[in-house]
């Protein structure tokens, strides 16, 4: 069978849909192509999930940081209760509603495995063994995301490893988990486990978050110790063996070994783009897609005349957050429905049609104990990157809110500042609630506020927000110009 339409996107997970919504916006006609769930990894195991089996045990640490609503509490973490949540949140696993909405908004849905096959064609396998080739008019966006990596370390594929997947969609919680990996994933799940009574380990070969500020791994790790997990850095398996008994054992490189009931890889992410025909179109399958700022993918075959193939999301690696994928998607969505109606492009820095905030504005909440937070450069970045910069660094605990907010409540927040621009370049919090922190400073780095204007922007009192004055008062008052 063979289709013409506008446009076709391939994956349709939170990217992907929302490319597709823009293009459908401006009245073309637009099919995406999906082989497992509408709503992608996002929605059923990954951000949703993971955030709701965070989301109680967060709330009854905040509850217990605070006298009199401490003694109210009067029981333990219901674990059943969470996964129940969990289930509401991801639809058991069902995306009748997101192809409902998809519908409702007249996208059209090729359920099945799609592949390239040569410049504007995406043939979709289905599963009853019948297929259809779609020619896109005017584009082909793909966003077909990532799955984890499983690192070559001997037995452990053998082992039946959990990934994300299986972390997020757990029914049985297991009674001791180790954790290979020291990024997000790792700390987020051993943030999860250990809320709900496992007993974890976390096998880092460095420390904890290691492409953050160094006190933010050095926070979390604390954390997560005092919720009772083992943090091991400078640790790293070199065997995995699961026995008879179905107990997992990995050996580490120091001779010594852990023993669980299961065993989580953490340890990155690979572009799916494996199975999707890259050869047919000149690009190498395996490969992330390599993108300019209008999302275009480079090196394409058949693209000489007029782009027709981009990459949006996880795929392109700019940055492996649902937010930022779908802010590419707005830009890539509203582009190529632009070229195809004949409408103005702007592909300049800042436009409509470019994702300029992947370079530095690119704002992260890691929803571990404590939570931690970043936006545009670290401090080690900018310095790498050759940039003249001051550094503003408080502890949250210097804002009264902070107190009033939880008992003990400690964390750390700190500006990195280009003296050249004398703008915001980085920001990074850690620390109980500090995710709704954020979002001032990525406003700043986007809107290359001077930090000499920020003195006008008052945060409330008693707010955790009156951190902010306190990092202008460590930079010191502007002088008056003569
Ligand atoms: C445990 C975990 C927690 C996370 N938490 C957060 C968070 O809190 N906040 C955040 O911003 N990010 C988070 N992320 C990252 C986030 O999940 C991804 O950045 C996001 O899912 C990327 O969206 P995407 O649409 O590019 O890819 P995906 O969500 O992976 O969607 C791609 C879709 O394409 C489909 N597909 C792939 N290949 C084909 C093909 N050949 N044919 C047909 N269909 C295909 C897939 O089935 C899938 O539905 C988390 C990731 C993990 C693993
Ligand atoms: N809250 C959020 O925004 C959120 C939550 C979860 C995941 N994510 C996204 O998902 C992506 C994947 O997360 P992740 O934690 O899997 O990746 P990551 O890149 O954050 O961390 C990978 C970790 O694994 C370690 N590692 C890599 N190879 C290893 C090996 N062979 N042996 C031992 N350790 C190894 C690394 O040193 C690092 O500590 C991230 O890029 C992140 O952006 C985001």
């Amino acid at each position: 069978m063979q289709r013409e339409v506008d446009v076709v996107v391939l994956g349709a997970g939170p990217v992907g849909e929302n490319v597709a919504d823009r293009v459908r916006a401006a009245g073309l006609e637009v099919v995406v192509v999906e082989h497992e769930l509408v709503g992608g990894e996002c929605s059923y195991w990954a951000c949703v999930p993971s955030k709701v089996l965070l989301r109680s045990a967060a709330a009854l640490r905040a509850a217990r940081r605070v006298p009199g609503a401490a003694e109210a509490i009067t029981g333990d973490l219901d674990v059943g209760a969470v996964l129940r949540r969990r289930d509401y949140w991801v639809s058991d696993w069902s995306d009748d509603g997101a192809t409902g909405w998809l519908d409702e908004v007249g996208i059209g849905l090729e359920r099945g495995h799609g592949r390239l096959d040569g410049p504007r064609r995406v043939v979709v396998e289905r599963a009853d063994g019948s297929s259809v080739t779609l020619t896109a008019r005017h584009a082909v966006v793909v966003a077909t995301g990532s799955d984890p990596v499983v690192p070559p370390i001997p037995g452990l594929a053998e082992a039946s490893p959990w990934t994300s997947r299986e972390a997020t969609s757990v029914q049985q919680v297991p009674g001791r988990l180790a954790i290979i990996g020291g990024g997000v994933v790792a700390c987020e799940m051993a943030t999860v486990y250990a809320g709900f009574g496992t007993e974890v380990t976390v096998l880092a070969r460095s420390g904890l978050l290691g492409r953050m500020e160094p006190f933010v791994g050095e926070a979390v790790t604390a954390g997560l110790r005092e919720l009772g997990a083992t943090v091991r850095t400078s640790a790293s398996p070199v065997r995995v063996e699961r026995g008879e008994s179905g107990e997992v054992v990995l050996t580490l490189d120091d001779g010594s070994s852990v023993t669980a009931d299961e065993v989580l890889v953490a340890t990155g992410r690979k572009p799916r783009t494996d199975a999707a025909g890259m050869e047919s179109i000149g690009l190498e399958p395996g490969d992330w897609l390599e993108v300019d700022d209008t999302l275009r993918v480079a090196g394409v075959d058949g693209a000489d005349d007029a782009p027709w193939l981009y990459a949006a999301g996880d795929v392109n690696h700019r940055a492996l957050l649902t937010h930022q994928g779908k802010y590419q998607a707005r830009a890539v969505g509203d582009l190529v429905a632009a070229r195809a109606t004949g409408r103005p492009v702007d592909t300049s820095p800042w436009g409509p049609h470019a994702a300029t905030a992947d370079h530095g504005a690119v704002p992260q909440v890691v929803f571990a104990e404590p939570e931690a937070v970043q936006v545009g450069a670290t401090e080690a970045e900018a310095r790498d990157a050759g940039r003249d910069i001051r550094i503003a660094e408080v502890p949250l605990e210097s804002a009264s809110g902070t107190g009033i907010r939880a008992d003990g409540a400690e964390g750390r927040a700190k500006l990195v500042i280009d003296v050249e621009q004398g703008t915001i370049i980085g920001a990074t919090f850690v620390g109980q609630d500090v995710a709704e922190l954020l979002h001032a400073a990525t406003i700043a780095i986007v809107a290359e506020v001077p930090v000499d204007r920020l003195w006008h922007a008052v945060p409330s009192f008693p707010t955790v927000s009156e951190v902010w004055l306190r990092l202008l008062e460590a930079l010191g008052r502007p002088e008056a110009h003569a």
